[in-house]
Parts: C-alpha cells; structure tokens; sequence
C-alpha cells in the first residue's frame, strides 16, 4: 500500500510486481469500485510483468475530493501516480470511467502510453441526462439504496448469480456519496468523440455481449475510430469482465501486449 498527497488528498497506490525491465501495466478502475476489481487480473499476470493500481478520488481509501473536477483531472492523477512509482512508459488498462480516463491520458501525455486496454469504455458514457438523474437519485436516497438498481449494469446474468455479486454490491452501497457523485459530474460533462483520430497508440478494445452501461455496439464504434484498434467482444460477460471472465481478461490483454511488445 502507498499514499500519495495531491493537492486534493491522499490517493491510494498499490505497486505489485517490480521487475526492472519488464512490462508495467497502469489500471484505472470503474465507477464505485475499487482497485480489487484488478486482483484476479494481475494474480494472473506472466512473472516478470509489474503494475500500478489506484483508487480514483472518492473511492476506495483514497480521499474525497470537492467536487468540480473533470476527467482530465483525474488523467492527470494518472500520471502523477506514474510519476511517483517511477514509471515512464507503460500499458494503460481502463475500465468504463477508467477507460476514459486512459484515453485523456493518451491524448495529454502520448509519450508515456506504450498501449491501451479499454474495457467496457466510450468517449462519452451515456447522455448527461441520465448522470444528472443518478446524482439526484443519489442524494435523495443513497448509495445503498441505488446500488441494488444499478448492480444489473456492472454484471452480466452468470456473475449476477453468484455470490460474489454481493460483495461488490457492498463495496458499491458504501462508497463515499459525495465522492461518487463528484465522478459522476465529471463523466457527465465528457465527450471527446471528435478526438479518438489524435489517439495512435495500438489499443485492445474489450466489450460484453451483457454489457448495459456500454453496449456491444457502443464498443465497437470505439474500436472502429480509434486508428489502431482490435477488439475482442466477450460472449458472457456484462461491463465488468475483469471481475467476470479475469482469466479471459488476463489471457486477452496478454495476447495484445506481447503482440505491440514483440
Ligand atoms: O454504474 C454504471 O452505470 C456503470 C459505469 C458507468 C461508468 C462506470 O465507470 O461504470
């Protein structure tokens, strides 16, 4: 464990591995999860191969942060992490808000992106409406009480059978309120669409046949305008397939990097 002060409070890092040569992968973590959505994947990493993780402001043990931040800001914790763990250049995996905010790294700081993984991601996560209703539904009734509604969006009808669904549940209906409302403002008022062109870092584009946050064919309009993009469409999983399927996640995103590493 590690903590980081910024100017707006101590952020959580997590640094596994460590090899000096090897791979380093950088994950960013999805809305109201925390950086456990990545343990299966990076228990499951070649030897060798080191990563970085951290909890978003607002999530996990990370502090809050007020809100009137932007994805661009939290891009840019991104890369204060990577300054911090000492690493220059590596993958950058995301999933949904966390694949959005690799993509602004890609486009603010291109030089320290060897590639993408977007899991379950757009450049722009559904209409602003629908953030502003999940805010006010938010304040009005709690975390707790949209965590239940909003479980069926991360997973997929396998994952929503198990048991394990009701951790995460948990993990979601304790998440600091003003935190996670905060990160919804920011997602509301992203849209960068008109910017995929500039990104020309090979990327892996990952989606779910399940996925109802970011449907099949939002993922695959992605992958389409990205200019180096492949995709993989997982056949039973929703919008979490790194909690879902991590061995196909892993075997996936293993497949890609020694693909651009070789
Ligand atoms: O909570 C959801 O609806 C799913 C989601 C959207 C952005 C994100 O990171 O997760």
């Amino acid at each position: 464990m590690q903590a980081l002060t910024c100017d707006w409070g101590t952020m959580h890092l997590r640094a596994d591995g460590g090899a000096e040569e090897g791979t380093t992968l950088v994950f960013i973590n999805s809305l109201g999860t925390d950086l456990r959505m990545w343990d299966e994947v990076v228990a499951r990493l070649p030897e060798g191969w080191s990563s970085l993780r951290m909890d978003k402001r607002g999530h996990g043990l990370s502090e809050t942060a007020p809100e009137g931040y932007g994805i661009p800001d939290l891009a840019g914790d991104v890369l204060a992490a990577m300054d911090h763990a000492g690493i220059g250049r590596a993958v950058i995996v995301g999933c949904s808000i966390g694949g959005l905010i690799a993509q602004h790294v890609a486009l603010m700081a291109p030089e320290r992106v060897a590639g993408l993984v977007l899991s379950n991601t757009a450049p722009m996560l559904g209409a602003a409406e629908g953030w502003h209703a999940r805010i006010d539904g938010v304040r009005a009734n709690g975390m707790a009480a949209m965590a239940e509604g909003i479980l069926p969006r991360w997973f997929g009808p396998r994952m929503l059978a198990r048991p394990e669904a009701a951790l995460w549940r948990t993990l979601l209906a304790r998440t600091d309120r003003e935190g996670y409302i905060a990160t919804c403002a920011a997602i509301a008022g992203t849209d960068i669409t008109d910017r995929l062109g500039e990104i020309a870092r090979p990327a892996l584009v990952i989606g779910g046949k399940h996925d109802l946050a970011t449907p099949p064919d939002v993922v695959e309009k992605l992958a389409r305008a990205l200019p180096r993009a492949d995709l993989v469409m997982f056949g039973d999983t929703g919008h979490l397939p790194a909690i879902e399927a991590p061995a196909d996640f892993t075997a996936a995103l293993v497949t890609f990097v020694e693909r651009i590493n070789s």
